[in-house]
Parts: structure tokens; sequence; C-alpha cells
């Protein structure tokens, strides 16, 4: 069974519960108000998954706190308006490379998605391995709603999770789905009544995993996902650029603006 080397309580937007039993570990994203993903979130992600490579953990679930609300609200609005060109290029660096490290762990992943997740706050789950979704959320990439262009590696996750008719037209019509409709196109693989429910249900999944032998394991889960891989090192200088233009554009800092004041008129302030 691992030992445990990392200090967890370091973290300061993520609670690591470690169950030593059989080594899964239960991450609980805690960024308040709605899990927005900044910088120094990715910055803790990251290196939080090399944590638990490192005491070789044998399987991991992502959840929210803020059950039945929110699992992830994306990338987070006000940090990515007006930004320093240094801080953009720092941002999408960060986000590519946590996705990158979470698509290919060593251990089995499970996102337990206990709220909404719309645009990037479908990433988790989409890198995870398997998702076990609640009622009444909604989930998908709504990006081109923002006039905002998939990066390839995104793109590439919701085909490989749903297939290319369906992340066609996914993506295109720039659909958020209801937990129904996302167990039907297979962008989520369960529903669960309650998220204790989830967490057993992911727990099984995990299960499952350790009767394949680890390196044998994560040898077929690199070959399988190697067109996800690929396009996540694909020309990646190029790709980040690409990136930081788009969300440096007037079109979508504009687009920012607009729905940051939406947001702020929702809430009457
Ligand atoms: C932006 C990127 C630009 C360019 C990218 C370039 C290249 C591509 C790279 C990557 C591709 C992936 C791109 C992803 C884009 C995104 O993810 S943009 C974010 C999309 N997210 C949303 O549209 C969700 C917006 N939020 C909501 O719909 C609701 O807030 C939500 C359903 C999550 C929760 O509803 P509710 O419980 O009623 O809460 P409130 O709406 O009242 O919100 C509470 C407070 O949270 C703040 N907030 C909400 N969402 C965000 C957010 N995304 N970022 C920052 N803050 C957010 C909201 O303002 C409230 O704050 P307040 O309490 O008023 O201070």
């Amino acid at each position: 069974m691992p030992y445990v080397c990392a200090d967890y309580s370091k973290y300061k937007f993520v609670n690591v519960c470690w169950n030593s039993e059989n080594g899964i570990a239960t991450v609980t994203l805690k960024r308040p108000p709605v899990n927005s993903l900044t910088a120094e979130f990715l910055r803790e992600l990251s290196s939080l998954l090399l944590d638990l490579e490192k005491d070789e953990t044998q399987g991991l679930i992502f959840t929210s706190e803020f059950d039945e609300k929110v699992f992830s609200a994306g990338l987070d609005f006000k940090e990515l308006y007006r930004p320093s060109i240094d801080h953009a290029k720092e941002f999408m660096s960060l986000l590519h490379s946590f996705s990158f490290r979470l698509s290919c762990t060593a251990y089995p992943t499970v996102a337990v998605i206990n709220g909404h997740a719309p645009a990037g706050g479908c990433i988790i789950p989409l890198c995870c391995e398997y998702r076990i979704g609640l009622n009444n959320f909604n989930i998908g990439l709504n990006e081109l709603k923002f006039g905002i262009l998939l990066p390839d590696w995104l793109s590439s996750l919701m085909i490989h999770t749903i297939g290319s008719r369906n992340a066609e037209q996914a993506i295109l019509s720039g659909t958020l789905f209801s937990s129904e409709h996302a167990l039907r196109i297979g962008l989520v693989d369960e529903i669960a009544p309650t998220k204790e429910v989830a967490l057993e249900k992911a727990t099984a999944f995990l299960n499952k995993a350790k009767i394949v032998n680890r390196s044998l394991r994560l040898d077929a889960k690199l070959h399988l996902r190697r067109p996800i891989l690929q396009e996540f090192q694909k020309d990646i200088e190029n790709e980040l650029a690409k990136n930081v233009s788009l969300l440096m554009s007037d079109k979508v800092q504009q687009s920012l603006d607009a729905h940051i004041k939406i947001l702020k008129e929702k809430r009457g302030n």
C-alpha cells in the first residue's frame, strides 16, 4: 500500500482525502465561489498531480465542494479580462500542461460531476477516464458562443469521449447538455442520485482498474490516448501563441466584459 509522503494540507484550493486501505485519493475542488480556473489554481492542481504520482496513488476522484451547484465554472472570467501579456502566456501554458498531465496519469481517474461544468469547467472531466454525473446540471463545451475556437487538444478530448459525429454537433452548436442528454451521448458514463452514491460508483470503477498490472495498464492508456496526446504535443509554441492572441483579441475581451456584466446583473450588484 502506498506510503503518503506529501503534505496535502499545503494546498489552498483542494481538499485531499486519502483512503489508506485502497490508496484512492478523493480530491475536492474548493476555490470559492465556483471553482473557476485561475493561474494559481492550475499551478496548484499540477503540483498535486505530481505529489499523487510520487505517492503511488491507486486512483483519483475529482469532485466539488459546491455540491449540487457547480463542479467548475470554467476559466476565470475576471482574471482573463484585460490580463497582461505575460499573465496570458503563463495562464495558457499552465492550462495546457495541467490538462496534458491529467490526461496521461499512471493512475486511473474519475470525475464526480456534482454541479454545472460549462466550457473550461468540462476540461477536468474530459481528461479523466470516467465521468459520473448528478442530476440537474449542465455540461459541455460552449466556447464557440464566446467567440473562442477550441484548442485542438480540447476538441480531441471531446472526440475521444463522445465520438466525432457527436463532438462535431456538440462543439459547433455550443450546446450545454443536461445530465440525461450527457448520458445519452456518452459525455457522462453514469448518473447517480446523490454524491455518496456517485463516490461509491467511482470507487467501484477504480477498484476494477486494480486487477490489471499497473505499468501494462499505463502503456495501454497511453496507446489508446495517443491521438489526444499527439494534439497536446503538436507545435506547442505556436498553439500557445494562437490561444494567447485569441484571448487578447478585442472580440474575446468584449465577450468576457459582457459576461462579467451579465453575472453582476444577475446578482444585482
Ligand atoms: C476566456 C478564455 C478566452 C480565450 C481562450 C483562448 C483559447 C482557448 C483556451 C482554452 C479553451 C477553454 C476555454 C474556456 C472558456 C471558459 O471556460 S470561459 C468561462 C465559461 N463559464 C461560464 O460561462 C459560466 C458562467 N457562470 C455561470 O453560469 C454561473 O455562475 C454558474 C452556473 C457556474 C453558477 O451559478 P450560481 O450558483 O447562480 O452563481 P452566480 O452566477 O451567482 O455566480 C457566483 C459568483 O461566481 C462568479 N463567477 C461565475 N462564473 C465565473 C467565472 N467563469 N469566472 C469568474 N467568476 C465567475 C460570479 O461572478 C459570482 O461572483 P460574485 O459573487 O458576484 O462576485
